[in-house]
């Protein structure tokens, strides 16, 4: 709703009144309505301010409303009657003006911010476009190129930003509404006609086609697949070159394919499944809202390698005290230069001053013992992790969280080299550590509700999305991994190339199909993990291609045996021109290779299809998930999409693998996955998992529901 007063006199102030962003739910629409009409026919006012409750002008139109029939007043001749208004309309922008709110504010004749305020369109992060005129509407005030960049970016900036960019027509530190009301003040005599945003004409450009194709190009290569960037560009394309009217007309066209496009669904769970996450719960039942996190005033970095440094930056940018550790002196030095020029670029970025005296650097574990929590970053040994959690055991002082930063190391096994193993979980960061949103919080048998708590604060106060996940080899994200790259390597077996199975991969939407991202992360990290396990002996008499009775593929071992470990050397999956070069070119010595491998083992190369690598691939990965979901090592199926979106680049606009696998049909996953394991017997991950056949029994419920088929958690509180 919206709430309506008079002030100094002859102001009317309208106030958004919706918790906790003041979205435009039907009812602040139908307020908006009834509020401007209030103010327009009371002679008293001469001008108006429409401002926000609580200290926030407005989060954008109310997502949750998109899934049924829309019910109040449509945004857009709402925003055409603010525009159109006699009487001057001020906003006064406070804490966020995004999406429809932005909009809003587009449609007044002035726009007053504060300066830390954020303003945006991140409609394209729903799968959408700005739809009440946004698109029309904000290149005629601030150019085409500034409006593609926010519109194909959804970046947010702030009221400084906004002022430079000619946004908004001024920006204060003190009380917006305050300040607006009194600009309201000063313009209350003055026609709003030449303040009409829809009436100015676009800026011109000297070429536009140049223009417009660059970004096209640009929202292709970033987004691979994905409609809403691309709509974007073609709308703003209308703005500056057809009148307003028909540019109007072309964003309701493009908006209307997008809104109905499984795209923005596919988007708009990823929204509400990032929130989800926060909600976390432990199998013991333990819950975010009735666990209090332990305070994090001082924390320790072991190990500084690229994960160390990185979460050593993140860290102090979240404002916590660090002290970065290495017994290498060679190594620390090093470290110390390359954190403190990521600390200062960062604080370049965000215009604010590199927090360099919050971090100190030691190369012995004494500090330790003065901290709140640990974080070991080192190699990914599971002796010498055991050999740390020992000393830091010793070391510490009650009460010290004790977090490993492993990839899918048993943290049981490191709990129990510990006193307290209730203080011991995994915080499984993601490279760039320091830029990438993702943090897996991996918590044990024994790790306490407090300390899974304070690990999900802790990530949340680095700008990052914290998914609380269970103990098992790999957690989620690289157990699912593992079927995946497993199918990747059975193609090439069969008779495809790294080439085809990367194309088709990146024709879904990843960024990098999975033989380039192999060579761009090392094929070693994966050879050093197989000879720990054992996998690398094979007894006289047994095949190369069989481990524990099953299909093994031994590709990625037989390439690291040649040196060949991807980009650092050179050669991997494909060539580059020198170790450490970025462009991959096929590797015509790998095609023999392969073809060499197939001889020796009696495999005949046969045709694979597209159809086919999508399938084998992604549904295995997919079959390994609802595996996940059956152990209650995720809670639910947004916990699964979440990292995998924000951790493996699997592409937004499909959702993450457990939503793809509700909008493929539950049924139809399962039949192919019955089909290519009847193919393939000796390959497990491809037998259907029993909660997808379960769920299919129960006729195949949309994702939101799933929770109510997995085992409800026992709580022992
Ligand atoms: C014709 C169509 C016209 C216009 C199209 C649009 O306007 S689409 C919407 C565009 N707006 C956005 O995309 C903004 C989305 N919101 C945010 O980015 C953040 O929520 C925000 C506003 C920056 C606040 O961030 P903060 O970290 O402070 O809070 P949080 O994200 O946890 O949100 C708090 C709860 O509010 C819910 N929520 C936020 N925005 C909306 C919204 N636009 N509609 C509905 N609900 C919204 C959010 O889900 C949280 O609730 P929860 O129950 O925890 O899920």
């Amino acid at each position: 709703m919206a709430q309506y007063s008079r002030v100094s006199g002859t102001v009317g102030l309208i106030t958004l009144l919706n918790p906790p962003v003041n979205a435009l739910s039907a009812a602040v629409r139908q307020g908006i309505v009834d509020t401007l009409d209030k103010a327009l026919s009371d002679r008293k006012v001469k001008s108006v301010v429409i401002c926000g409750h609580n200290g926030k002008f407005c989060g954008g139109a109310d997502i949750r409303e998109f899934s049924s029939p829309l019910t109040g007043p449509p945004l857009i001749p709402l925003i055409q009657g603010v525009e159109s208004a006699a009487k001057p309309v001020v906003a006064a922008i406070d804490g966020v003006a995004l999406g429809g709110g932005l909009e809003l504010a587009l449609g007044c004749h002035y726009r007053i911010a504060h300066s830390k305020a954020r303003l945006g369109l991140p409609e394209v992060h729903l799968g959408l476009l700005p739809g009440a005129g946004g698109s029309q509407r904000l290149p005629r005030l601030i150019g085409v190129p500034a409006a593609l960049d926010l519109i194909t970016t959804g970046r947010h900036v702030t009221g400084a930003e906004a002022l430079q960019l000619g946004l908004v027509d001024k920006v204060t530190d003190r009380n917006t509404v305050d300040e607006a009301v009194k600009f309201a003040l000063s313009v209350a005599d003055q026609p709003p006609n030449s303040r009409r945003v829809s009436t100015f004409p676009c800026p011109r450009h000297p070429d536009l086609d140049a223009l417009f194709e660059g970004a096209m190009q640009r929202v292709r290569q970033r987004a691979r697949g994905a409609l809403a960037p691309v709509a974007c560009v073609q709308a703003i394309r209308a703005a500056a070159t057809l009148p307003y009217a028909q540019g109007m007309e072309r964003e309701r066209e493009l908006m209307a394919t997008l809104f109905t496009s499984g795209q923005a669904r596919a988007q708009q769970y990823h929204f509400f499944a990032q929130r989800a996450v926060g909600r976390w719960s432990m199998p013991s039942g333990a819950r975010w809202d009735t666990t209090k996190p332990g305070a994090v005033h001082k924390a320790m970095v072991i190990g500084l390698g690229t994960m160390g440094r990185g979460i050593s930056v993140a860290l102090v940018q979240a404002g916590v005290s660090v002290v970065a550790m290495e017994t290498n002196e060679k190594q620390l030095m090093e470290a110390k230069q390359a954190i403190s020029s990521m600390l200062e670029r960062g604080a370049k970025r965000r215009g604010v001053a590199p927090a360099l005296d919050k971090i100190r650097y030691s190369w012995n574990m004494e500090p330790a013992a003065d901290v709140d929590l640990v974080i070991e970053a080192v190699f990914e040994d599971m002796a010498l992790k055991k050999k740390l959690f020992q000393q830091l055991s010793a070391l510490c002082k009650p009460g010290t969280f004790l977090c490993s930063n492993t990839s899918g190391l048993d943290v049981d096994q490191l709990a129990s080299e510990t006193r307290h193993p209730e203080l011991v979980v995994g915080m499984h960061f993601f490279a760039p550590a320091h830029v990438m949103k993702l943090l897996e919080v991996v918590y044990g048998s024994r790790s306490s509700p407090q300390a899974v708590a304070t690990a999900m604060e802790l990530g949340k106060r680095m700008g990052k999305v914290s998914v609380a996940v269970g103990n098992c080899r790999g957690f989620v994200g690289n157990r699912m991994l593992k079927p995946y790259l497993e199918q990747a390597f059975f193609l090439l077996e069969e008779g495809t190339t790294p080439e085809f199975v990367d194309q088709v991969l990146e024709e879904f939407g990843f960024a990098m199909g999975v033989f380039r991202m192999s060579d761009l992360s090392g094929l070693d990290v994966g050879w050093r993990v197989r000879k720990a396990d054992g996998l690398l002996n094979v007894s006289e008499g047994h095949s190369a291609r069989i481990r524990q009775g099953c299909r093994y593929s031994p590709l990625g071992d037989l390439l690291c045996e040649q040196g060949r470990f991807g980009q650092k050397t050179g050669r991997g999956w494909y060539q580059y021109d020198k170790p450490g070069g970025r462009v991959a070119k096929p590797d015509p010595w790998l095609h023999g290779f392969l073809e060499k491998f197939r001889t020796q083992h009696g495999l005949v190369a046969h045709r694979i299809d597209h159809q086919e690598v999508l399938e084998r691939c992604l549904y295995a990965l997919m079959n390994e998930g609802f595996r996940i979901l059956e152990d209650g090592i995720a809670a639910g199926p947004e916990d699964i999409d979440v990292i995998y979106v924000l951790g493996y680049s699997w592409p937004p606009h499909r959702g993450g693998p457990m939503f793809y696998a509700g909008m493929v049909g539950l049924q139809k996953v399962l039949e192919r996955l019955e089909h290519y394991h009847q193919e393939h017997p000796d390959i497990p991950s491809l037998k259907p998992c029993n909660l997808l056949r379960k769920l299919v029994v129960n006729g195949s419920p949309p994702v939101h529901k799933w929770r109510e088929f997995l085992k409800k958690p026992q709580s022992q509180l």
